[in-house]
This record gives C-alpha cells, structure tokens and sequence, in this order.
C-alpha cells in the first residue's frame, strides 16, 4: 500500500476542538447555539446516526434537542413543528433526518425549513446560493470533503475532478463546490458510459454511489486523490463504502477510509453549519 490516508477522525476531532472554542465565545456573548434533530418512525441506521448528532453537539458545547416521532405522524403535524421551530429563538439549526416515511412529501418539508436555519443545506434557497457561487448554509458531506481536500493538501486549481454520483445531497453540491474552487469537474451518473475512463482520467475521484466497493484499483490513475462518501455493508455485513480500499490503496496517492472517512466530517459540518448560523444572528 502506498497511499496516505485521509483520516476523518482526525480532521473531525480538530474541527470540533475550532467549533468549540467559536461556540464558547459565541456563548459569553448571550447566544448558545442549538440543533434540533427530529426523526420520524424507527428506522435503525436513522436511530444510531441521530444519536451520534446529538452526541456531537454535546462534544462542541451546544444546546440540542432530538424529537422523536412515530411513523404514522402526518406531514402537515411534521410542517407545523418546524414552522414553531422556525420560530423558536433557542434553536439556530433544525434537520429532519432522511428518509422520511412514503406519506410524507420529503420536498415540501425540506421547503418548509427556514433556510436560515437549513443546516443541511438542503433547502432551494440554499442549494441556488451554492449553484450562483454565493454559499451560505451548504450540504454537509460535500462540505466536509472539501475540509478533507484542504487538510490533505490536495490541489484543487485546474485539477480534474471525477463525482460518481449526482445526487442533490452529495453529487451535485459537490459539483458545485469544486468547480467553485476551481476544478475541472466531471459528474457522472447511473448512465455513464465506461464509467472507469472517466475516473482514470480524474486528479481526485468523489464516490457517492452507494454500491459497495464498485471503485477499484483499474479504474484510478497513479497518485490521484480518492475519497469514498458510500456507506454500505458487504456480504459479510461489515460497513465498507464505495472504494475496493485495498485495491485503491495501492495506486492512489491519497485515500478515504469507510469508518473514519466522510462520516465524521459529516457530522462535524453539522455543528458548523450550526454554529455559522447561529453567528449570522
Ligand atoms: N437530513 C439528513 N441529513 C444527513 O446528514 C443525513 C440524513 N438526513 N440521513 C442519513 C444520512 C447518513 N448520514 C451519516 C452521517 C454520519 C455517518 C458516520 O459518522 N458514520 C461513521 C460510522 C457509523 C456507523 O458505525 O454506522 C463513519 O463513517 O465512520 C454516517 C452517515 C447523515 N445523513
């Protein structure tokens, strides 16, 4: 194996110690920045990252409540708790954790979240601002892969940037972030014809798929930065993300594990956004 590792954990633990120090002063000042995560029905992956929100928020000194609901609660109950929340003056972030349960309009609700208080970043207003190149609250993976990018050193000026991926959540604010840094940016799709000469010609390769392990060794170009947002479990039921790591590993010259990769920096992109919007007061 010859590639560094991108150690989330890491960066992660030193942007929170950043987090804390900026909420502690935020906090003399009569402002104590607070989340509010609500979760709705029993899903238990949802169950153990919320958790892990909540924890978080503890770590970095903030305020957080997490509101639990059943999954038969109907969406206009689920609008009329964040319009309340909109309003509360304790809390200066508010997520809905996805996915939500079939009967629920997943776009109206993510709409009906100021988008002052969007720490997703999920809401038009906000994913338009990043589009036009003038971010406010933005997405919290791709966020934190940036922060990944920068604590690697990875250079980012007229490199060629590979997303597999295009979702709304990860693949296109992504796009949209590197390009503003001024990458080269190539984002592909399900569709994408000979998905492998695309990465193999990519400077830093973004996995945002969800297949386990569909990234391998052939498909990255010698010394490329690669870095994996998949979570998935393989057959053996361990988590493993988007990149076949031990083949990767051999040729890139800087890699992202699945655990302590993009997770961590996820989480930590939260108290940020949080933590920005609760400064912008
Ligand atoms: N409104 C909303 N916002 C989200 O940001 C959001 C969401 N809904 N729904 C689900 C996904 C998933 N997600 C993760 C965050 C951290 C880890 C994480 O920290 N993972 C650890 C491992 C955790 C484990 O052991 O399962 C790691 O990669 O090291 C994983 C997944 C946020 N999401």
């Amino acid at each position: 194996m010859s590639a560094t590792i991108i150690d989330g954990k890491s960066i992660a633990a030193a942007t929170q110690l950043e987090i804390k120090s900026r909420v502690t002063a935020l906090t003399k000042r009569g402002i104590h920045p607070g989340l509010a995560v609500i979760l709705v029905g029993d899903n238990p992956a949802s169950h153990v990252y919320v958790s892990n929100k909540v924890k978080a928020c503890g770590t970095v000194g903030m305020h957080s409540v997490l509101e639990q609901y059943p999954a038969d609660l109907t969406e206009s109950a689920l609008l009329a708790r964040i319009e309340s929340l909109n309003h509360d003056a304790d809390i200066h972030g508010i997520l809905v954790q996805l996915p939500l349960p079939p009967h629920i309009n997943e776009h109206a609700v993510l709409e009906a979240i100021s988008p002052d208080k969007d720490v997703d970043g999920f809401h038009l207003i906000n994913a338009g601002a990043l589009m036009t190149g003038q971010p406010r609250l933005r997405a919290c993976t791709p966020y934190g892969v940036m922060k990944m990018l920068e604590y690697n050193q990875t250079p980012i000026r007229g490199a060629h940037a590979v997303i597999v991926g295009a979702s709304n959540i990860v693949g296109k604010p992504m796009a949209m972030m590197l390009l503003q840094a001024g990458a080269t940016v190539t984002l592909c799709n399900s569709k994408t014809r000979d998905l492998a000469h695309h990465t193999r010609q990519a400077d830093i390769v973004i996995a945002a798929v969800g297949r386990a392990k569909m990234i391998t060794g052939d498909m990255i170009q010698a010394g490329a930065t690669v870095i994996d947002v998949g979570i998935n479990r393989d057959d053996n039921g361990k988590l493993c993300g988007d990149v076949d790591f031990d083949s990767v590993a051999q040729v890139a010259g800087a890699i992202s594990p699945v655990p302590g990769g993009v997770g961590p920096m996820t989480i930590t992109m939260l108290l940020m956004n949080t933590l920005e919007a609760a400064e912008k007061l």
